[in-house]
């Protein structure tokens, strides 16, 4: 029997639907696309993954976005019709099919606001203009700026062509990367991932995590190859007791007990502490779980400990691109202060001659290089440990006097790499 053809656009509509809801949600509560994502429950798996990739799409390429509608939009639409043009003026810029994105923003957005008609004749005129001029324009247009409170201290830090160049990756995105639990040569063979020479694999991005073989069998874990250092700095050893402070979601806590290590990981928030549990039940591995505040830990001494400290995760935007848009550098000076607190006690769990690796995702030296020459200076027995930084495949450019500092635009060529800082010490007393 022959079926009908569907209308143009149907099966996208309730993806298009749920991501004009997920990016309001975004924008308007401050919400991280992770935290506002729970709200999706009841759409489709393909759906659901639909709307979360156009809401991210388009928090990338926003700047661009809103240069191209400007000329068209002589006062500001509300909420919903401004989201609606938003997220369809990058569909169309990145090859969505015309008539069908235009007809379903047009639909969606008649069914909501207040002035439903007039919205849905705005939307209608600006799209159809979107459509004829988004696709050739997108990539005539400046790549999209950090916002100040974060592109001042880098551009400070490293220079204007790095904190150009970074933007540039923000813009590009990141491929998807895999920590091995066991042989990492084998398993990019039997992936066909390129195996990179830190030892993280790298599959392009969009891959299907869940489709990908091994990933029941809980075989390796979803973590950037940035990530997977610092647990390889610590170097754990078969048996040893090891603090993993701030451990959800677990990548870390899974690479250290994959060592052998006997691991206690600490972290506030129960909830996220839910997710390393199931994160070790898929991977077949196991650690201690404690969900308290990494300040109030009472345990050890530890021989090594690795803290993983909260932080502005501006390392991260290449795969978190709502994180301008929703952080204003307000909280900064609160994650400093609390890293410092995070440092101290962790010093104080530390065995004489213990190791500690502290890092933070975040591109601010204020979080990174700053924190590790501050713990020194208050911690007169503790001394930086340089060696435990030679890791296979670090380039010598990301050595600074104070650890090892990755950004995003480095590894340029191989498609990026997150921006973390991390910094090994070794308590002498
Ligand atoms: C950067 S994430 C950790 C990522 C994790 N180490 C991994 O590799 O998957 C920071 C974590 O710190 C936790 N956190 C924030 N404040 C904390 C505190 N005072 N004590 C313990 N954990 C805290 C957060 O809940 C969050 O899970």
């Amino acid at each position: 029997m022959s079926r009908r053809p569907r209308p143009a656009g149907r099966e996208g509509q309730p993806a298009r639907r749920a991501a004009l809801s997920l990016f309001l949600a975004v924008l308007e509560e401050r919400r991280t696309l992770d935290e506002a994502e729970p709200a999706l429950q009841g759409l489709a798996p393909e759906a659901r993954a639909r709307a979360r990739r156009l809401v991210a799409e388009t928090f990338r390429g926003l700047a661009r976005a809103d240069a191209l509608l400007a000329p068209h939009l002589r006062r500001r639409p509300p909420a919903a019709a401004l989201a609606a043009l938003r997220l369809g003026t990058v569909e169309l810029a990145q090859g969505g099919a015309a008539h069908g994105v235009v007809n379903d923003w047009v639909q969606i957005v008649a069914g909501a606001g207040r002035k439903p008609a007039a919205a849905r004749g705005m939307v209608n005129a600006v799209l159809r203009k979107m459509a004829a001029e988004a696709p050739e324009r997108w990539k005539t247009l400046p790549v999209p700026e950090m916002p100040a409170w974060l592109r001042g201290p880098v551009a400070e830090a490293w220079g204007e062509a790095a904190a150009a160049a970074i933007e540039a990756a923000h813009l590009a995105g990141a491929p998807l990367d895999l920590t091995a639990k066991g042989d990492p040569a084998a398993l990019a063979a039997r992936l066909g991932a390129e195996l990179l020479p830190t030892g993280s694999l790298r599959l392009p991005r969009g891959a299907q995590v869940s489709a990908l073989p091994g990933f029941a069998e809980g075989d390796w874990w979803v973590q950037d190859a940035g990530a997977a250092l610092p647990a390889l700095a610590l170097a754990p050893r078969p048996a040893e007791r090891v603090l993993d402070l701030c451990a959800a979601p677990g990548g870390k806590t899974m690479q250290l007990a994959a060592a052998g290590a006997k691991v206690t990981a600490v972290d506030l928030s129960a909830a996220r502490l839910e997710r390393v549990s199931q994160n070790l039940a898929r991977t077949g591995l196991s650690a201690r779980l404690l969900a308290e505040d990494a300040r109030a830990h009472q345990g050890g001494p530890y021989e090594a400990i690795l803290l993983d400290a909260p932080c502005s995760a501006t390392g991260t935007i290449r795969r978190h691109p709502e994180l301008p848009h929703i952080r204003d550098g307000s909280g900064v000076a609160a994650l400093c202060a609390l890293q410092a607190e995070l440092v101290d006690h962790a010093v104080q769990l530390l065995a004489p001659g213990g190791r500690l690796v502290y890092c933070t995702c975040s591109l601010l030296p204020a979080e990174g290089e700053a924190q590790a020459e501050a713990a020194l200076a208050r911690h007169p027995g503790l001394r930086p440990d340089p060696e435990a930084l030679d890791l296979p495949g670090i380039e010598t450019d990301w050595r600074v006097p104070q650890g090892l500092r990755l950004r995003p635009d480095h590894w340029a060529q191989r498609g990026g790499i997150d921006g973390f800082f991390i910094a090994a010490f070794r308590r002498v007393a």
